[in-house]
């Protein structure tokens, strides 16, 4: 008897009714027959079982499968794990008889002679084909192989390769033993590395300060020996510049409004229009400069300018005369040698190792120039943090426009090295306002000249308030303002009132 379940010859009840038909030819009720494994699953000997279940990774279809395919050994070989497949070889060999039957025998009336019916059984599904595969090749493992760890050299081989790349990246020194007895204990000498050669912190500020110093236009600007451990603050705090640093609110006037002479090669006194007049109603010009007393080739301010509150008006840029124009000195820049010191209780000050001659320019003043309303703040932190003050106020003219209000200089974190020069009420220099952009009032150079001959290393000073000298009148001492300390006989015992320089 045939009980094809591949769906491919007789339907179910063909085959049901031919069943039928043969139960009947030998006298028994036919047993109802579905095409569902677990219909046969009643006549599978239960000896075959354990074969199966020693397969624990196979899934309950599988495990169905090979229950079904294990009743007569007519399971296509390739469709069964070996072991099932030698399990039922060996069932057989239990059961000669069947053996010898043919492969279709009809079912007996006596279940232990009958022939059993042969089930055909369908292809498995894809899916199940792939279980029976990894069953195999479970089964197939030798079993001297650790158990799957998900980590196989058999699967993963690049991981010897790694292992063997590293060894050859990162090759293992050879170590050679050492007898820690041999070696001597030496206290009290550091590491070579902790006394490698690193340079000191001051020692790096004084290198920073030098950089800064280096960036000075003119003869060089240096900081003085012996003075390096008070540097840590000012370098850290402080940079050079060497103009003015423009900031918002500021506005230099546009060029077309800035005058120029016409004059060719070097100015004609008499003539240019650069010049300011030594008086309002006069003709006569005022000519800033002349050749010193000992080298005509040296420009210096004229003595009877030297002692006045004028603004000197230097050719610019849209004049035509040519750079080297006698009456172009401040804007053609420092020509000493400066030195920043300390000078003890009134901080650091400045000097020169160089004799300066009177009437010589020496240097301007810089900063950032600031609107009056942004110096008014900064006055107020300065004067709540340290005291010192910075601020200078380009305030020669009277601003045209009250709101306006006039420009003022701030050389505290940037500044050149007369930002340095301190206050004296005899003093060797005097602060004289300076322009080369005639017809722009609020923006001018505050420029130094010697109103004497300093000898080298002298402490060039000037007056912080000059108006009050000027005045004649005995000044009356405010608790608030800063003690002067400048030690002259003639002495005001003050800086200034209100904290701040201004021009006249
Ligand atoms: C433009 S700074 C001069 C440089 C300053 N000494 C420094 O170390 O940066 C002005 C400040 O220096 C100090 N100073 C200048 N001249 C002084 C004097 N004659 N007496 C006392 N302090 C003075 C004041 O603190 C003042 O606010």
């Amino acid at each position: 008897m045939v009980i094809d379940l591949t769906n491919d010859s007789d339907s179910e009840d063909q085959i049901q009714s031919q069943l039928r038909t043969e139960y009947a030819t030998h006298g028994q009720a036919s047993p109802s027959f579905t095409l569902a494994h677990r219909v046969v699953s009643p006549v599978v000997p239960q000896k075959r079982k354990p074969a199966v279940e020693q397969i624990p990774s196979l899934s309950k279809p599988t495990r169905a499968l090979l229950n079904s395919v294990s009743l007569n050994g007519h399971v296509p070989s390739h469709s069964i794990p070996h072991r099932v497949q030698s399990h039922t070889t060996t069932t057989h060999a239990a059961h000669p008889d069947r053996q010898r039957l043919p492969s279709t025998p009809s079912p007996g009336l006596d279940p232990t002679t009958a022939p059993l019916p042969t089930v055909v059984v369908p292809s498995p599904s894809r899916h199940l084909k792939r279980e029976i595969d990894r069953a195999r090749v479970v089964q197939s493992t030798p079993h001297s192989t650790p158990p799957l760890s998900g980590l196989s050299d058999r699967f993963f081989p690049t991981n010897d390769y790694e292992k063997r790349a590293r060894r050859g990246a990162y090759p293992v020194a050879k170590t050679h033993p050492v007898d820690r007895r041999s070696v001597p204990l030496l206290i009290g000498r550091t590491a070579p590395v902790l006394t490698a050669q690193r340079p000191r912190v001051a020692d790096q500020l004084l290198r920073a300060l030098q950089r800064k110093l280096a960036t000075i236009k003119g003869p060089p600007v240096t900081f003085a020996a012996g003075n390096e451990h008070l540097l840590a603050d000012f370098a850290a705090n402080f940079e050079f510049i060497n103009a003015y640093k423009i900031r918002p609110g500021v506005e230099p006037l546009k060029e077309e409004f800035i005058g120029g002479c016409g004059c060719s090669g070097f100015c004609d006194p008499t003539r240019c229009v650069c010049l300011e007049t030594e008086e309002e109603n006069s003709d006569r010009k005022l000519i800033a400069y002349g050749g010193a007393a000992d080298d005509p080739l040296v420009l210096v301010l004229r003595p009877e300018i030297l002692h006045r509150t004028v603004m000197i008006v230097e050719c610019g840029a849209r004049c035509n005369c040519e750079k080297a124009c006698w009456n172009r000195v401040v804007q053609r820049g420092r020509t000493v040698r400066l030195e920043i010191f300390h000078t003890g209780e009134r901080g650091f000050g400045l000097r020169s190792p160089d004799t300066i001659r009177a009437g010589q320019f020496i240097d301007c003043y810089l900063g950032e120039v600031i609107t009056e309303e942004k110096a008014d703040i900064r006055e107020e932190i300065a004067t709540a943090q340290h005291g010192h003050s910075y601020l200078f106020g380009l305030d020669f003219y009277p601003p045209s426009d009250e709101t306006e209000g006039i420009y003022v200089v701030d050389g505290e974190r940037f500044g050149g090295p007369a930002r340095f020069m301190n206050h004296s009420c005899h003093p060797n220099c005097r602060m004289i306002p300076v322009s080369h952009t005639p017809g722009d009032e609020r923006l001018y150079d505050l420029a130094f000249f010697a109103v004497r001959d300093i000898p080298p290393m002298t402490e060039l000073t000037f007056d912080y308030n000059p108006g009050a000298r000027e005045s004649g009148r005995p000044t009356k001492i405010d608790p608030s303002a800063v003690r002067c300390l400048c030690g002259e006989k003639n002495c005001r015992g003050q800086l200034w009132p209100n904290q701040r320089k201004g021009t006249k």
